[in-house]
């Protein structure tokens, strides 16, 4: 089994760069596991609550599911993956049955910046692209997708977003076996990275 964790700040387009790498390869030969499927359980809260909370901080993350997740995928057997709504700003009562793959790709900001999920990594990847060019991409996200406004968007960038990224996200790139520059979309990038998981499965 190959694993591979990618991560990077909000909006540097790791969503995107999986889907391409994907794209082509044998379903059910890689799987995909995202981060914010584990956010925290917020069901104790309402939901104004849940919308103040600091989803950048890795404390947002029940990594000690993830990890346990990724221990039994890792041992042959499936899982229950939660399925995360941005709109409830809550897990769901929704699981998603995963299997286990000969490849798993593991995405999400904070990936990196757990020494323990860290470790269970064969590849890691840090996907970079400029915090404005994010920012944008964030901003379009949010409004057309997320339930987020222009301000509301604005102000988690100021209160949590930013501050956040500089503190847990950017110091990981150095654990980073490559860095995948992401201001255009890069094809050279994940062709390597798709090679690399063709070899494996071949
Ligand atoms: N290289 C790129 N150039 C322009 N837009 C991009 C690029 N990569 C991703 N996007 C767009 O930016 C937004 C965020 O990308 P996404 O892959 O969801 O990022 P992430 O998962 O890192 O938050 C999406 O709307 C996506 O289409
Ligand atoms: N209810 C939520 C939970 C999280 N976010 C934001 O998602 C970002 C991480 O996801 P990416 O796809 O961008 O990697 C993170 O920056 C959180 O602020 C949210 O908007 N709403």
């Amino acid at each position: 089994m190959l694993i591979i964790g990618i991560a990077g700040g909000t909006g540097c387009g790791k969503t995107t760069v999986v889907n391409q790498i994907i794209d082509e390869l044998p379903i059910g030969e890689v799987i995909v596991i995202s981060q914010d499927s584990y956010y925290n359980d917020l069901s104790h809260l309402s939901l104004e609550e849940r919308r103040k909370t600091n989803f950048d901080h890795p404390q947002s993350i029940d990594f000690k599911l993830l990890e346990e997740h990724l221990g039994i995928l890792r041992k042959g057997q499936s899982i229950e993956q939660p399925v995360y709504s941005f709109l409830e700003c809550n897990r769901t009562e929704k699981t998603i049955p995963t299997h286990p793959a000969k490849v798993m790709i593991v995405e999400g900001i904070l990936i990196l910046a757990n020494a323990r999920i860290r470790d269970m990594f064969d590849i890691k990847i840090f996907v970079h692209a400029d915090s404005d060019e994010r920012l944008i991409r964030r901003l379009r996200r949010d409004i057309n997708e997320r339930g987020w406004d222009l301000n509301e968007t604005l102000e988690s960038y100021q209160k949590n977003i930013k501050p956040m990224h500089e503190q847990f996200i950017e110091p990981t790139k150095e654990y980073a076996d490559v860095i995948i520059p992401n201001n255009k979309y890069n094809t050279v990038a994940v062709d390597i990275v798709r090679t690399i998981i063709t070899d494996k499965l071949t």
